[in-house]
């Protein structure tokens, strides 16, 4: 019978973690294209190899010193062939020994000149050194990390954020998250969780003797109760780290002809929607991405909202698409042109703080006539928060529209909440609700008939959380993480 056969899936897993660990692999951790420098990454049991025969000391003349590198020095050397010695490049090479490395192995960065053919011609070579050399899969260098005990689950999934952040925003969540912002708050929960499971455990084990005082049970059930508070406080704040990782999605809603594509090609500074004189020109959903003043902003240009008998076939659609991106959306700009009233459906009601009102085409009307017609529609729509009247093409108004929208990001989606943010992926919120429905389950049946289910759904609740951080078994999770990775990270 096949060795793997015999063994448990648990096993066949660790076995083949075994075998892959024992390679030694390589990437170029840069970009490929020309640069200054291209870096070329080597982790395993025999990255030391490279550093003996493939290197020597650009002084040729010299006999190369078998002398190790000093760790985590610079050297500059030659890189050469190690079958032919024949010189590739010159490189300054580091050295970083696995008890330093992230990788948990010993590590060597080749830091070359940044050419493809200097890149090709190392990557090449390396694969001349022994068998145990191979290409690196993607994010293999972190998934060694995170195996080594290095990283655990929510920083390797920081790293991988921060390398895809585009904006301001994305880069201060990725960066307090790939430096162990999550991982500290899970495992203080994750000790909460411990604290009251002793407790339960005591009475289990030692309930029927004298030791264990009275309250026992109370006291347990008032950590979890308190626990299960705070952590459904901030399941909720928490949303606005999800919006930021993913983009805050704006939808700009109006009746037909007030001017939603004009507003958004300024927004986004150029022609990205058809703007025409005839009301319908939109039909479909225009959606851009932009760097709005450091937040990742997806906007979306709708088609005109309104009702009637003639509103015909391709027009519907249109409009219940329209509507599907408000019901999405983190935040609605309202159009309203000043220039003509106008009835719509009654979806812009700017009481809510996801939602602002936008006068526009304000050129059209004398300011007499534009403030009766804003207290007009405000009446009509009970708009009782913020607006700004504007017209797009004489530029009145668009500073105070851009700070308005600026001031609402920062207010619902910046970073100076007093707490770092619990959840910044569903993955995170996932698990915390059922950590959650345990933590609920547990309070329902914690008296004294049922405190063995009750220490069980505590248990479960721990490893809910545990599979956030990567600290039990997540291996399912595992694959789905690391192959969003690039190669050589
Ligand atoms: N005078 C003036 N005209 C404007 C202003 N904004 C838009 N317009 C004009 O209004 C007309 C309609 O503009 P659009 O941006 O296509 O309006 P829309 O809301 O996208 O229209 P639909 O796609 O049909 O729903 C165009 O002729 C624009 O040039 C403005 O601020 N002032
Ligand atoms: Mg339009």
């Amino acid at each position: 019978m096949r060795l793997a056969s015999c063994l448990g899936k648990r096993q066949q897993h660790t076995l083949r973690l075994a075998h892959s660990q024992r390679d030694t692999i390589y990437a170029s951790s840069t970009a490929p294209g020309k640069a200054a420098i291209a870096i070329v990454r080597i982790s395993g049991s025999d990255a030391l190899q490279v550093w003996h025969q493939m290197t020597r000391s650009p002084k040729a003349h010299r006999a190369p010193p078998v002398r190790p590198p000093v760790p985590r020095r610079a050297s500059l050397r030659q890189v050469v062939d190690p079958v032919t010695q024949d010189p590739l490049d010159e490189a300054l090479v580091l050295y970083f020994p696995r008890s330093v490395a992230l990788t948990g192995q010993d590590l060597v960065e080749l830091h070359l000149h940044g050419s493809r053919a200097v890149t090709r011609a190392v990557l090449e070579a390396l694969s001349k050194l022994s068998d145990h050399f191979r290409p690196a899969e993607p994010g293999e260098f972190t998934q060694r990390a995170y195996e080594s005990g290095k990283m655990d689950l929510t920083a390797v999934e920081g790293l991988r954020d921060l390398i895809e952040s585009e904006t301001e925003a994305q880069r201060q969540l990725a960066l307090a998250q790939a430096t162990g912002s999550l991982h500290k708050q899970y495992e203080l929960i994750r000790q909460q969780l411990i604290e009251a499971m002793a407790l339960i455990e005591a009475i289990i084990d030692f309930g029927e003797d004298e030791n264990i005082e009275d309250g026992v049970i109370d006291l347990a059930r008032a950590k979890v109760a308190s626990l299960r508070e705070t952590l459904q406080a901030r399941l909720t704040r928490s949303r606005s780290s999800e919006i930021v990782r993913q983009g805050i999605r704006v939808a700009i809603l109006g009746p037909p002809n007030a001017g939603k594509s004009t507003l958004f090609n300024w927004l986004v500074q150029r022609e990205a929607s058809i703007v025409t004189a005839h009301p319908g020109t939109t039909r479909d959903i225009i959606q851009t991405s932009l760097d709005f003043h450091g937040y990742p902003l997806v906007l979306l240009d709708t088609a005109g909202l309104r009702q009637g008998q003639d509103v015909h076939e391709v027009e519907q659609i249109g409009i219940t698409r329209a509507l599907e991106a408000a019901s999405s959306a983190d935040l609605k700009l309202c159009v309203l042109p000043l220039d003509q009233p106008t009835a719509i459906p009654r979806l812009v009601s700017s009481s809510t703080e996801d939602a602002l009102v936008v006068f526009t085409k304000s050129d059209l009307v004398d300011s007499t006539s534009a403030a009766s017609q804003v207290a007009r529609y405000c009446a009509l729509y009970d708009i009782r928060g913020s607006h700004c009247v504007v017209s797009v093409k004489t530029g009145d108004g668009l500073f105070d529209l851009s700070q308005f929208l600026q001031r609402c990001c920062e207010s619902r989606f910046g970073q100076h909440q007093p707490e770092a943010p619990l959840v910044t992926q569903a993955r995170h919120r996932h698990h915390l609700e059922d950590c959650l429905a345990c933590l609920a389950a547990f309070e329902a049946s914690c008296n004294e008939e049922g405190i063995v289910l009750a220490a069980e759904e505590l248990r479960y609740a721990a490893q809910a959380i545990g599979r956030i951080t990567g600290r039990v078994e997540a291996e399912e999770v595992l694959g789905q993480i690391f192959s969003s990775f690039c190669i050589g990270k």
